[in-house]
C-alpha cells in the first residue's frame, strides 16, 4: 500500500512547503501541499474559496482529499494550518501512525513564522490583525498539533536546510518497543542521529552519568558525552580496554572503585558506548552497582546494535568461559545510531552479519532474502561511503527486523528458561571457539561457524535436509562470513560445550532447525557420535 512518507504540519509560516519541499528533495521522493491540491481540485484559490463557500466547506473537502492523499501518495505530504483541527483528518491521522506513518510538527519560532505567514497577505485565517489572529490560532492549535503529531521538530533560527535534514534524519527513524513481564518498557531507535536523544531517557530522575565506551569509539562517546553535558547531567568519561578485554572482572572492579570515589549513587546512570563488548560490561556494571542503577546503551557496531545492546543480557567472561558472570538487566533505552557505523572497519560490520543471519534461520526468513539480494554489498560495505547510500536503508531494515526478532523472544522469556534459548542458535560451539581462540575470533564469526554446525547436527540426525546444510553455507560464505573451524580438539570443544549455559548437569542441549527456516526446536541429549560427526564436518 503506497502512504507518505512523512506528512508534516504546523502553523502558518512554520515553513511546512519550504521544509517539506527540501525533504523530498533530500530523499529524492515526490512533494505534495494539501493546499495546492485542493486549489487544482476545486479550481479556485483557496480565499476565493472561503469566501464563496465559507470554511466548512472548505474543511470538507480538505478533509476528504487528505483522506485520500493518505492513502495514495508516497511522498512528504504537507497539510494546511489549519487541517488537523478536523475530527476526521484527526482520525486519518492516528490510522497512518498506527500503520507506521510520521506525522511531524513543525514547531518554529512564533516570530518568524508571523512574519513568514504575513508575508503576501490574502489568508482567510488571519484576516484583521493578523498577528492577533495568529497567536490566538497558535493557542488554540499547538496543543492538538503535538497531540496528533508522532515526531516534533523546532525549527527556531534554523535555515530550511537544516531544518529539512533534521526532519529526514528524525522520520528516517525507526523504533522497536521492548516490553514484558519482569521489563520496564523501552525502545530501541535505529537510525542517523539517534544518539541526539541520550539524553532525553534519564529524565530529571538522574543527575551524574558514566559514560564507559573504549577508545576506538571516543569520537562517538565524545558526542555522547556533550548530548548529556548540554542536557545538564554531570558526566564521568570511563575508558575500558577495549572488545573482550573489558570484559573481565578486574576491569568491572575498577569501573566500580571509580563510582564509588565520584560519589555514584542510585540516582546515577550508566551509558555504554561502542560494541558489544563496551555494552555488556557497561550493562553489568550498571546491574551490580548499588544492585541496580538505570542505563542507556549507544552501540556503534552493527553486532552491537542488532544484538548485544538489546534484551538485557549483560555479563563479563572468566576463565571458565564466556559470559558465564552476569544478570538480566533491561536497559531504559537503547540507541542505535547508524552514524556511528560510518567508522566501522568492514571485517567487524561483516561479523555483525552472523547474528543477523542467525535471527534469518531462526525466524524471519525475509532476513535471508534480503541478505541474498544485497549479499555483495554488505560484504564490501565501506564505512566511508555507508551514509546517504543506499545500502544504509537496507542495514537500517536489517537492524529493525533483526531487533525484532530478538524483542520477540526477550519479551516472552527474560530470564531465559525457554524460548529465549533459541537466540542461542550456533552459540553453543560458537562460545567454545571464542574461548579456544582465546578471543581473538570475533563473536560473529564464531556464531556463523556455529550455526553450520548446528545444521549439520540437525541433519545428522534427521532434523532437516542437506539442501538447508548448505544454504547455509553458501549464504554466509557469500556475505564473507566463516563456515569452517580448525583451531582446536573435539575433546576440548566437547568440555566447554558442556558449561554452555544451556546445558543442564550432564546433559548437552543445542537449538536446532526443524524442517526449514524458521522452524527451530530444543534438542536435548543428542547422541554422542552425532555431536562429533557434525564437528569433522565443519572441520572441513
Ligand atoms: N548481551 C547480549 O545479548 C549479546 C549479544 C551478542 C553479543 N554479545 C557480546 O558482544 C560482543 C561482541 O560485540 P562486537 O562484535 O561489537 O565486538 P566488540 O565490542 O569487541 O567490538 C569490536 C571492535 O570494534 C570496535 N568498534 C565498535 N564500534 C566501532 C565503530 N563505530 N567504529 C570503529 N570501531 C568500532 C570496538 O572498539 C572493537 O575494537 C561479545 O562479547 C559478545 O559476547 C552480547
Ligand atoms: O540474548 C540472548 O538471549 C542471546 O542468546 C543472544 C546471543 O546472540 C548473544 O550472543 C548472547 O550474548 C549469548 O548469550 P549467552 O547467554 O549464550 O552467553
Amino acid at each position: 500500500m503506497r502512504r507518505p512518507r512523512a506528512v508534516i504540519i504546523g502553523m502558518m509560516g512554520a515553513g511546512k512547503t519550504r521544509v517539506g519541499k527540501e525533504v523530498a528533495h533530500m530523499m529524492r521522493i515526490p512533494f505534495a501541499d494539501a493546499d495546492v491540491e485542493i486549489e487544482r481540485e476545486v479550481g479556485m484559490k483557496i480565499p476565493a474559496y472561503f469566501d464563496k463557500y465559507g470554511e466548512p466547506a472548505f474543511r470538507e473537502v480538505e478533509a476528504d482529499l487528505i483522506a485520500d492523499f493518505l492513502e495514495t501518495f508516497d511522498g512528504i505530504f504537507s497539510l494546511g494550518g489549519g487541517a488537523p483541527m478536523t475530527p476526521s483528518t484527526q482520525v486519518a491521522l492516528a490510522d497512518y501512525i498506527s500503520a507506521g506513518g510520521r506525522v511531524v510538527y513543525l514547531d518554529a519560532d512564533p516570530e518568524e513564522a508571523m512574519e513568514r505567514a504575513n508575508r503576501g497577505g490574502g489568508r482567510p485565517m488571519l484576516a484583521g490583525d493578523a498577528n492577533a489572529r495568529w497567536k490566538k490560532l497558535y493557542k488554540q492549535r499547538d496543543p492538538v498539533f503535538r497531540e496528533v503529531a508522532n515526531v516534533l521538530v523546532h525549527t527556531r533560527r534554523q535555515t530550511p536546510q537544516v531544518a529539512a535534514r533534521k526532519v529526514m534524519d528524525m522520520i528516517s527513524e525507526r523504533s522497536v518497543h521492548v516490553t514484558g513481564t519482569a521489563i520496564e518498557p523501552y525502545d530501541v531507535v535505529i537510525g542517523e542521529g539517534t544518539m541526539n536523544h541520550v539524553a532525553e531517557v534519564f529524565g530529571d530522575k538522574v543527575s551524574k552519568v558514566a559514560l564507559i565506551h573504549t577508545q576506538p569509539v571516543q569520537r562517538h562517546s565524545d558526542r555522547a558525552r556533550a548530548l548529556l553535558r548540554q542536557a545538564g547531567y554531570e558526566v564521568s568519561d570511563i575508558v575500558v580496554p577495549d572488545a573482550e578485554a573489558g570484559k573481565t572482572v578486574e576491569v568491572a572492579n575498577g569501573v566500580w572503585e571509580r563510582l564509588g570515589d565520584e560519589g555514584f549513587t542510585r540516582s546515577d546512570a550508566i551509558v555504554g558506548v561502542g560494541g558489544g563488548a563496551a555494552t555488556d560490561l557497561a550493562g553489568f556494571i550498571a546491574a551490580t552497582w548499588m544492585r541496580g542503577i538505570r542505563y542507556a546503551n549507544c552501540p556503534t557496531s552493527l553486532l552491537a546494535m542488532v544484538d548485544a545492546s538489546t534484551g538485557g543480557k549483560t555479563g563479563i567472561n572468566t576463565t571458565a568461559g564466556k559470559n558465564l558472570v552476569g544478570s538480566f538487566y533491561t536497559p531504559a533505552g537503547v540507541f542505535a545510531d547508524t552514524k556511528t557505523l560510518a567508522s566501522l572497519p568492514n571485517d567487524i560490520f561483516i561479523e555483525g552479519l552472523g547474528e543477523v543471519a542467525k535471527s534469518g534461520f531462526i525466524e524471519d526468513t525475509e532476513i535471508l532474502s534480503i541478505l541474498e539480494r544485497h549479499a555483495a554489498e554488505l560484504r564490501a560495505f565501506d564505512g566511508a561511503t555507508f551514509l546517504g547510500s543506499g545500502l544504509e536503508d537496507v542495514v537500517s531494515e536489517l537492524i529493525e527486523r533483526t531487533v525484532t526478532v530478538k524483542v520477540h523472544h526477550v519479551s516472552a522469556d527474560l530470564k531465559e528458561k525457554g524460548k529465549r534459548e533459541f537466540l542461542n542458535y550456533g552459540h553453543t560451539l560458537a562460545h567454545a571457539i571464542e574461548k579456544l581462540e582465546h578471543f581473538r575470533w570475533r563473536h560473529g564469526n564464531a556464531v556463523a561457524v556455529g550455526t553450520v554446525y548446528a545444521a549439520e547436527l540437525a541433519n545428522i540426525l534427521g532434523y532437516i535436509d542437506r539442501d538447508l546444510v548448505d544454504y547455509h553455507r553458501s549464504l554466509l560464505n557469500s556475505l564473507g562470513l566463516p563456515t569452517s573451524w580448525n583451531g582446536g580438539s573435539f575433546e576440548d570443544v566437547l568440555a566447554l560445550m558442556h558449561k554452555d549455559k544451556k546445558a543442564r548437569g550432564n546433559m548437552l542441549r543445542f537449538v536446532v532447525l526443524e524442517g526449514g527456516p524458521g522452524h527451530v526446536v530444543h534438542l536435548e541429549n543428542p547422541p554422542a557420535d552425532a555431536v562429533e560427526e557434525a564437528f569433522r564436518r565443519i572441520q572441513r
